[in-house]
């Protein structure tokens, strides 16, 4: 069981309030200002991969205060429970092992006092021989032809993971096999894709932990009866359809036979199970040894963080610098900055693993929470973001807490291409530091030739308060390795944060009623009656969609 603190209650939160009073009138230039070494004392390194967590507004003492509030919610207690197979997954009465998924040191790990570590073994073997066969060419459709295309059918977790690591990947992607993520119930989603496949190679996984998702059931069917148009007879879907489930019995009753079945366990949360055999089109589409580099890589970052003094473990760091600026400066959202093309889906990624972790508003108690949780998590490739949304993270009212991801070297070396981006990512973390004062802009302005009244006029629009946090994280090359140890670091950081919250972070009411009401319109949609047993806004909206139909 994990302990019920309340973080409010501790001396540490009472003692952060008095740590912000004073540091929100400083800057944090002026913290540098101060201390030469605070780049050395502010940044952590793992493996190939530099942590730079100085330029926010933080120093010892707040840390320090920081680490003491971890130590009164008791997080050492809970990082040790997740790993030992505890059940911290309290209400839906389950252990939380994404990280025995990835214990490349395969020491037990006991769930009811039986080791899980026989069964993740077992199945990796089957992802391997499944892998491997797919690549050489060994699997064939029911034509006699090879396998050149993989279609993914999930949605949320299911979806998210695998396409987000085979994008970042692409650089390690066999080159005769293509992979496509199908998640949207909306039809396009999947006629887009059909269009582009041919059913004699192409291999369909459908991925979902329940099996019974509407919106990937509903695909998954409509593939099939594509697939047999073709194939004519029932008995060739074995040659095309597999299952990635929890459940054996919804996968037998969709007609996916049991040797044709990838499992994994209720121990693994949806959106923490691309390191499972939900990962299967990562193993067949980058290679099974790119995807154990993947389990490896993660696996490091494990040991770090189960192993590593508060002080320097890099997940719990980042997650104490997110609640610095969430609880005591008010900030309701952080931005992923990947400056990698490939890392495009990866801000979309951790959307579903932060927010529908720790989007909670009622504490372990059952009881609202007093103090803010889980921010708004988005992001998009730092360049891009920069002729979009980055105005309003440097002017704007809101305080946006970024984090750089920057691979120090390009898959792609093109000309300057990599230096210009590099410039761009250094650039922007110092302009969002420093800002530019009224002084600054006014004697820029000076040398540009505009008179006094024109300055006066203009300046104020060209200030930069500055002041604006960051984190940096450069790795020397995204390679499976990095990629691994990466998101594994944001997934500790997500249960620390969830810790001290004193929240659950691994169910997801949240989503459910949604879920149920839509079940209750789709009959009131087929009929044609009019309808009148909601609001009036949904009763009009249905009347509006019947007749915009007729
Ligand atoms: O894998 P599935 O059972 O199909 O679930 C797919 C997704 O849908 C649910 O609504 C949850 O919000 C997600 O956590 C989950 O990943």
């Amino acid at each position: 069981m994990l302990k019920n603190i309340d973080p409010v209650e501790t001396h540490a939160w009472k003692k952060l309030g008095q740590c912000h009073t004073a540091l929100k009138k400083q800057h944090i230039k002026t913290l540098f200002a101060e201390d030469p070494s605070r780049f050395s004392k502010f940044s952590a390194r793992f493996e190939d991969m530099l942590v730079d967590y100085s330029k926010n507004l933080l120093d010892e003492e707040t840390l320090q205060t920081l680490l003491d509030l971890a130590q009164e919610c008791e997080l050492p207690d809970a990082i040790e429970r997740m790993f030992s197979g505890d059940k911290i997954n309290e209400l839906e009465k389950r252990a939380v092992l994404h990280t025995a998924l990835r214990n490349r040191s395969n020491e037990p790990v006991l769930v009811d006092g039986q080791d899980v570590m026989p069964e993740v073994n077992r199945v990796l073997q089957q992802v391997k021989e499944f892998s491997e066969n797919v690549i050489n060419g060994n699997w064939k459709g029911y034509t006699g032809k090879p396998i050149k295309s993989i279609v993914n059918i999930g949605i949320g977790g299911s979806d998210l993971g695998p396409y987000m690591v085979t994008e970042a990947l692409k650089p390690y992607q066999k080159p005769h096999l293509q992979a496509f993520f199908v998640s949207n119930i909306d039809g396009t989603h999947l006629a887009e894709v059909l269009k582009k496949v041919d059913p004699e190679t192409t291999l369909f996984f459908i991925a979902s932990k329940t099996f019974t998702t509407q919106e990937t059931m509903t695909n998954a069917a409509s593939a099939k009866k594509w697939f047999l148009e073709f194939a004519k007879n029932e008995k060739e879907v074995a040659k095309h359809f597999v299952a990635i489930s929890t459940n054996l019995e919804a996968v037998k009753a969709f007609g996916i036979a049991e040797e044709n079945m990838f499992v994994f366990w209720d121990w693994v949360g949806g959106r923490f199970s691309l390191w499972s055999s939900i990962g299967l089109s990562i193993a067949c589409v980058l290679g099974y040894e790119n995807f154990v580099q993947l389990l490896d890589g993660a696996h490091a970052m494990d040991n770090h963080f189960r192993k590593t003094e508060l002080r320097q473990n890099i997940p719990v760091l980042l997650a104490l610098i997110g609640i610095w600026y969430t609880d005591f400066f008010g900030a309701c959202t952080e931005v992923l900055l990947p400056y990698n093309q490939y890392m495009h889906r990866f801000p979309a990624y951790f959307q579903q693993a932060n927010m529908e972790s720790n989007g909670k508003s009622v504490n372990r108690n059952g009881r609202p929470v007093s103090y803010k949780t889980g921010p708004v998590v988005w992001g998009e490739p730092g360049v891009n973001g920069q002729h979009a949304f980055y105005q309003l993270i440097h002017q704007g009212t809101e305080l946006i807490p970024a984090d750089f991801l920057v691979p120090a070297n390009s898959q792609n070396p093109l000309g300057e291409h990599h230096e210009i981006l590099l410039s761009n990512f250094i650039a922007q973390t110092e302009a969002l530091m420093n800002g530019k004062t009224m002084e600054e802009v006014t004697e820029e302005l000076r040398k540009e030739g505009l008179s006094e009244a024109e300055i006066e006029e203009l300046a104020p629009f060209k200030v930069f308060a500055g002041n604006k946090p960051t984190n940096s994280i450069l790795f020397k090359k995204l390679d499976p390795r990095t990629l691994g140890s990466i998101i594994a670091m944001y997934e500790h950081k997500i249960y620390v944060q969830g810790i001290i919250w004193n929240i659950y972070s691994f169910d997801q009411w949240g989503v459910e009623l949604g879920k149920q009401l839509a079940k209750k319109v789709l009959p009131e949609l087929k009929n044609e009656e009019e309808i009148t047993s909601h609001d009036s806004s949904t009763n009009g909206l249905i009347n509006a969609w019947k007749a915009m139909r007729r």
